[in-house]
């Protein structure tokens, strides 16, 4: 191994209450919500393509006049109960709120920088409200911070001269006060998302991030931190030249799951989701596919089985609304997270091998592993092949305790029979399990 000031500082993941709490809420709401809400992808009745908060660097948005839009953003129909409500329904047990996206605007009253809510027709604080309602509801909150800053005349992509690296300086001044600043304002947040961390300015300086991360630890211990916040010293990022993970969890997967469970490398990990193809802020015209609940589902449960969370994004209104399509996907996924949602919290990596009708989620620290089933088999036989060393105890159906007989088809090894072939929403079988021989043909089920 090489050497490393500024590398990961912990081998593997850690084991405090703090983080145990992160990994127990599996399911996240994300919120994109700024001044590019206003313009909602569109400029001068032309549609912009890309992400709708970068809409700032396109061309046909000129910056002086996606800099004026702030003295437009007034959320009047702003209803942080509701929000809070919504997702509570939903099943989300925390959410990220972007604090300041790569644009700049804060949307708290910052006393570092002037382009905040306090100069817009709103001039009152968005986030203290916001945490408040999602707290009371019982949902933790994360702040997403942009290290990148378009706003601020200190940000420099890259320091070429003695000039930029004195700017890169105080950039980081203002970069530690406003992380400190937030941290007073909201001590109940549970930690922080960071973004905007890819340019050489801020990668080159691992000895940096590697202090912060460290600093904000010592003025709020117990905070949660992905791996986007750091680079090591020779500008490795999420894995310090070693290949050990930086940071708390593995933040790369961005609109991307992993497959199986080697992709994560034993790491805690979570990953963050749009509901159509690439818009995280509010885009007037959603193009290309739109994900619909199930296929939701099937993120969440994929993620949860390969021991990680899920975080589905939201981009509101410039007025504080959601849009229906939003609304509706927060109530169908909320139905069905009311009847299951026993198999997503506390879930983690089964060890059962995998099978064609879904994925398997055992209960964490117990002997109860959940069938999630998305693929309901032509043969209608659900097939389980029991891990080595573990019997089957017991099978039920989650959503009403019907038990069901499994047919035993070799060794440890079973088919399972719905009551009911037909669903339109993922179906949750529960498998109690003992790792004690139940009697001699092994297993605890008569042969059938
Ligand atoms: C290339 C690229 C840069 C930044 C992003 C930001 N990360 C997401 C979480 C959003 O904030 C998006 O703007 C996405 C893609």
């Amino acid at each position: 191994t090489i050497a490393l000031q500024h590398g990961a500082h912990r081998i593997g993941n850690r084991t405090d209450a703090d983080m145990a709490r992160w990994r127990s809420l599996r399911f996240g709401q994300f919120i994109h919500w700024g001044v590019y809400a206003i313009a909602g992808g569109e400029w001068n009745g032309k549609v912009y393509n890309g992400a709708a908060e970068w809409i700032r660097s396109w061309k046909e948005m000129p910056h002086e006049e996606y800099d004026k839009l702030y003295r437009q953003f007034n959320p009047v129909n702003f209803n942080p109960q509701q929000w809070a409500s919504q997702a509570k329904d939903m099943g989300a047990k925390y959410m990220i709120i972007t604090t300041k996206h790569h644009d700049g605007f804060c949307l708290w009253p910052s006393k570092y920088s002037k382009y905040n809510i306090a100069a817009s027709p709103w001039k009152k604080d968005l986030l203290g409200p916001m945490i408040d309602a999602y707290n009371k509801a019982g949902i933790d909150v994360y702040l997403y911070f942009s290290i990148i800053d378009w706003n601020h005349p200190d940000y420099r992509p890259s320091l070429k001269n003695a000039a930029d690296s004195a700017a890169g300086k105080r950039f980081q001044v203002f970069v530690k006060n406003q992380l400190a600043e937030l941290l007073q304002r909201y001590p109940t947040i549970k930690g922080f998302w960071f973004d905007g961390t890819w340019d050489a300015s801020w990668k080159n300086d691992g000895a940096f991030t590697d202090e912060l991360e460290q600093y904000l630890q010592s003025i709020h211990p117990g905070l949660v931190m992905g791996s986007r916040l750091r680079a090591d010293e020779k500008g490795a990022r999420h894995f310090d030249s070693n290949g050990r993970l930086m940071g708390d969890y593995e933040q790369g997967w961005e609109r991307k799951l992993p497959e199986k469970i080697e992709d994560v490398h034993g790491n805690d990990w979570e990953a963050v989701m749009t509901v159509p193809e690439n818009q995280w802020g509010y885009h007037a015209k959603w193009m290309g596919h739109v994900k619909s609940a199930n296929e939701i589902l099937e993120m969440l449960v994929k993620s949860v089985s390969l021991n990680g969370n899920f975080v589905l994004n939201f981009g509101p209104k410039a007025d504080g609304t959601f849009r229906k399509e939003e609304q509706d996907l927060m109530t169908n996924i909320g139905a069905w997270m009311k009847v299951n949602g026993d198999a997503i919290y506390n879930g983690t990596y089964a060890g059962f091998e995998k099978q064609d009708w879904g994925y398997y989620i055992r209960k964490t620290g117990t002997d109860s592993v959940y069938m999630v089933v998305f693929n309901m088999p032509v043969s209608g036989n659900l097939r389980v092949k029991m891990p080595a060393r573990t019997y089957l105890t017991g099978v039920s159906m989650l959503q009403n305790n019907v038990p069901l007989t499994p047919e035993l088809i070799g060794r440890e090894e079973y088919f399972l029979r719905l009551p009911n072939k037909q669903s339109d929403v993922p179906v949750v079988i529960l498998l109690k399990t003992s790792t004690k021989e139940g009697n001699k043909e092994g297993g605890n089920f008569e042969k059938a």
